[in-house]
């Protein structure tokens, strides 16, 4: 079992407090993401639940028991760092059989569990190198071996895959879920990376400034952000955010100005008073050229391929960036004219709020779970 709960959890470092009383659930078998900014405190959150902090104020539950005061060899995780942490005087098969040594266990069981260990991680070639002749990745997954082979029922990642290259990282985070499909056992995993929590949790811990802003699927946070610090964290290339004034609220929705620019009617839920000013969002592949649409220059053209971004300025020198596609003709300094579905559009008040969503492409209820168990 990995059952976890916390009930205002709170950290200080001395007067500072750098996680705020957080109160939050993770299921046996989920694999949870704590992604935010960095200094947001995602490794304090991990690192209070590993036993390696002290909790300053709440409760920690693991399988329904406080163990707040337990020391973390006994409260049955294990921990992946970035820096990977292998004894470089021993081989491979050693490093994983380290903690099972630890406990004195038989020759028969070591033998048994790292193999099998190395089997899932494809370390069996590599049982007798040392860690100074792995790759990158290699190492990242002999810690990961280590781990394994203390069966525990929480596993904890910080940040395991920033010291590796983006090919690496991708190839790695295909294997992370992989092996999370086999084990099914509770992880949690700290990033900054928001594709690394979007490809990889079940469900996403967005923090910011040691508060938690919003829980939820991947496609939830995605297509339902709580706020804008939600809207422009999870998504690539970010949300754009144009200032805006209410026009009117009819049944259909709230119509407003961008603020140099046209009209829209958005279908969000929400009584405004004429003259407020909201925040649009409006994700960079949701735009789409419109020479009636609102007027700006292209200033930089990032081809990739199969789309292209584009980087442009509208009235008032603010930024938009549209992803469109790849064979584009736009080149800088080229005036453009660009529009967008209302129903793609989110709507944010002043103090960060989004306003409800009436229409949201994909049915996030009856989505199934990524997960194989
Ligand atoms: N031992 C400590 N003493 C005092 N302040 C600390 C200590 N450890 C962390 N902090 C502070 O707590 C805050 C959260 O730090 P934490 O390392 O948890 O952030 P993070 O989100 O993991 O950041 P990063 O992504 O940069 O690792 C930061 O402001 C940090 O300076």
């Amino acid at each position: 079992m990995g059952d976890l709960k916390l009930t205002g959890v709170t950290k200080d470092f001395g007067i500072a407090r750098v996680i705020h009383p957080t109160d939050l659930q993770i299921r046996d078998g989920e694999f949870t993401v704590f992604v935010g900014p960095s200094g947001c405190g995602k490794s304090t959150m991990l690192r209070m639940i590993a036993g390696l902090e002290d909790i300053s104020a709440g409760t920690l539950e693991i399988d329904g028991r406080v163990v707040n005061d337990l020391a973390p060899a006994k409260r049955g995780i294990a921990m992946v760092f970035q820096s990977y942490a292998l004894y470089p005087h021993l081989n491979v098969y050693e490093n994983i059989a380290f903690p099972l040594r630890v406990d004195r266990r038989s020759e028969a069981e070591v033998r048994q569990k790292v193999g099998a260990a190395a089997e899932v991680l494809k370390l069996t070639e590599r049982l007798q190198h040392k860690p100074g002749e792995l790759s990158g990745g290699q190492r990242q997954r002999v810690a990961i071996g280590r781990a394994i082979v203390r069966e525990p029922s929480v596993f904890l990642f910080d940040e395991p895959l920033s010291n590796l290259d983006a090919a690496l990282r991708g190839e790695m985070r295909v294997e992370l879920s992989r092996l999370h499909g086999k084990l099914a056992n509770t992880m949690i995993y700290v990033t900054h990376d928001q594709i690394e929590a979007m490809t990889m949790a079940d469900r996403i811990v967005v923090l910011n400034a040691g508060r938690v802003e919003q829980v939820g699927s991947p496609l939830e946070l995605f297509h339902r952000p709580a706020n804008r610090f939600v809207a422009g964290f999870i998504g690539n290339p970010n949300m754009n955010f144009l200032p805006s004034r209410v026009i009117t609220t009819t049944a259909e929705g709230i119509t407003l100005q961008i603020e140099n620019g046209p009209e829209f009617t958005i279908p969000v839920e929400g009584k405004p008073a004429p003259g407020d000013p909201l925040t649009l969002g409006i994700r960079p592949d949701d735009l789409r050229p419109d020479p009636a649409g609102l007027q700006c220059r292209v200033d930089v053209v990032e081809r990739l391929g199969n789309s292209s971004v584009l980087y442009c300025v509208a009235e008032g020198e603010r930024q938009i960036c549209m992803v469109t596609d790849g064979a584009t003709q736009a080149v800088p300094d080229e005036m453009i004219g660009i529009s967008f579905d209302p129903a793609a559009a989110h709507v944010f008040t002043e103090d960060g709020r989004a306003l409800p969503r009436r229409h949201v492409p994909v049915d996030l209820a009856r989505l199934p779970s990524t997960r194989k168990v």
